[in-house]
């Protein structure tokens, strides 16, 4: 490991901690995650050593629902960590370095969602960012910066790249773990079958780990949102919106030619959906077999049950599976079938496994099974998915300088 840990900071100090709390936001609500669990472990040791801790942390994007304020995340930090956590509607102006200037040992205070302030975004070089007035402000009031923030690193904004250059930076425990363990997978070599679940939202990700991993995975298994465009791309009519949410045309747009190439040139590594599932008029979930479509005119939240018998036997041959993305839209129990049936086959084989992504990690408390039936869970997407395919990232390359 080339950067310094926890282990190398005294204690008792005043420290600037990035976390990454980015959470859903259901109807203006925080939704408590894995993330707080993970980095509450960090918080407590910086209690425990008497730190006077202040917390960086970003929520949503600008012009989304889920950009928020990061007032509920104090709150849902404090029921993770055995003290209060104090929270200023403030990052780095008067009333945020008056808070600071109050912490005393073993008191956390969160600041202000990062993303309120014009130079956290865009992403620009870290010497950029280091000079912004965000950074050059909160540098002076602390004595050592700490990034937790494993899952953001892949992001080159000022509070994830700025800091260590004018500080001395440590990686906090999750980010020491993650960065660890995610490394240790990109070189891990399997003398059996290597098999990848991708589903989610994203369907860039899901064309990096193809184009990258192509050579290491024998078998991808495809769901989700992504996984319809490829439907989309051999043929069938899916894939595409039929309301207003623009989930698909914009990501057809920019990838459909990449999608259809990768469909043409690892057909055979390729498995598709065979059936997906809706929500019918009563309600209730329905599932049809994709030869059956004519026409889209219904929302698929999730693959059949057919899907899952045919991926189960595949994950139960492998030696490893990597999961990214989620297969249905889980959160809803009646479209939960594909996500917590792979998730299920997983846990039951010896294989080695893991689990990636901030929202996919969610499915394995909501559906009962326990973390250490897998590998590894990883809270990073975005990271995770640059880790697996072999490159850097940019807030893990700034605490290694
Ligand atoms: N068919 C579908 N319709 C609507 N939503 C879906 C569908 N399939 C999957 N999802 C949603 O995809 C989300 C996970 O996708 P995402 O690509 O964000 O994955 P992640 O890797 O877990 O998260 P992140 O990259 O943000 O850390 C889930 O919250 C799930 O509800
Ligand atoms: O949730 C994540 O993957 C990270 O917090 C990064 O968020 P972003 O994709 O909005 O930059």
């Amino acid at each position: 490991m080339t950067f310094q840990t926890l282990d190398d900071l005294e204690d008792g100090q005043r420290v600037l901690v990035r976390l990454d709390l980015n959470s859903p936001v259901e109807d203006g609500e925080v939704q408590d995650n894995r993330r707080f669990d993970r980095h509450a472990e960090t918080i407590s040791e910086l209690v425990d050593r008497d730190f006077e801790v202040a917390v960086l942390a970003h929520q949503g994007r600008p012009g989304r629902d889920d950009f928020v304020s990061l007032s509920q995340h104090a709150d849902i930090l404090e029921s993770h960590v055995d003290s209060p956590v104090d929270f200023v509607a403030d990052t780095f102006g008067e009333d945020a370095l008056s808070a600071i200037g109050e912490l005393d040992g073993g008191d956390v205070l969160v600041l202000e969602n990062t993303r309120m302030c014009d130079e956290e975004l865009p992403e620009e070089e870290p010497e950029v960012k280091a000079e912004t007035e965000f950074v050059q402000t909160l540098k002076d009031e602390f004595d050592a910066y700490v990034n937790d923030a494993y899952s953001a690193a892949h992001r080159s904004h000022a509070s994830l790249v700025g800091f260590p250059l004018v500080m001395d930076a440590y990686a906090g425990r999750v980010m020491e773990t993650e960065y660890e363990a995610n490394t240790a997978i990109a070189e891990k070599e399997f003398d059996g079958q290597v098999t990848m679940v991708v589903g989610g939202t994203k369907a860039t990700d899901v064309i990096d780990v193809m184009t990258h991993l192509d050579e290491k995975v024998d078998d991808f298994l495809l769901g989700g949102i992504a996984g319809e465009l490829f439907l989309r791309a051999a043929g069938y009519p899916v894939g595409y919106d039929i309301d207003d949410a623009n989930l698909y045309d914009e990501q057809w747009e920019q990838n459909s030619e990449k999608i259809e190439s990768m469909l043409e040139d690892h057909r055979d590594q390729i498995t598709l959906a065979v059936d997906l599932a809706y929500e019918d008029d009563d309600g209730s979930r329905a599932e049809q077999s994709v030869d059956d479509i004519d026409e889209k005119t219904v929302s698929y939240l999730d693959v059949g049950s057919e899907t899952v018998m045919e991926y189960s036997p595949t994950i139960r041959e492998s030696e490893a599976v990597f999961v990214k993305g989620a297969l249905g839209m889980f959160e809803d129990e009646r479209f939960s079938v594909g996500t917590a049936g792979v998730l299920e086959a997983i846990a039951e084989t010896d294989c080695f496994s893991v689990v990636g992504g901030g929202d996919t990690s969610r499915a394995i408390e909501m559906y009962g099974m326990e973390e250490d039936e897998f590998g590894h869970v990883s809270i990073a997407g975005g990271a995770y998915i640059r880790a697996l395919t072999g490159a850097e990232l940019v807030g893990v390359e700034v605490l290694q300088r």
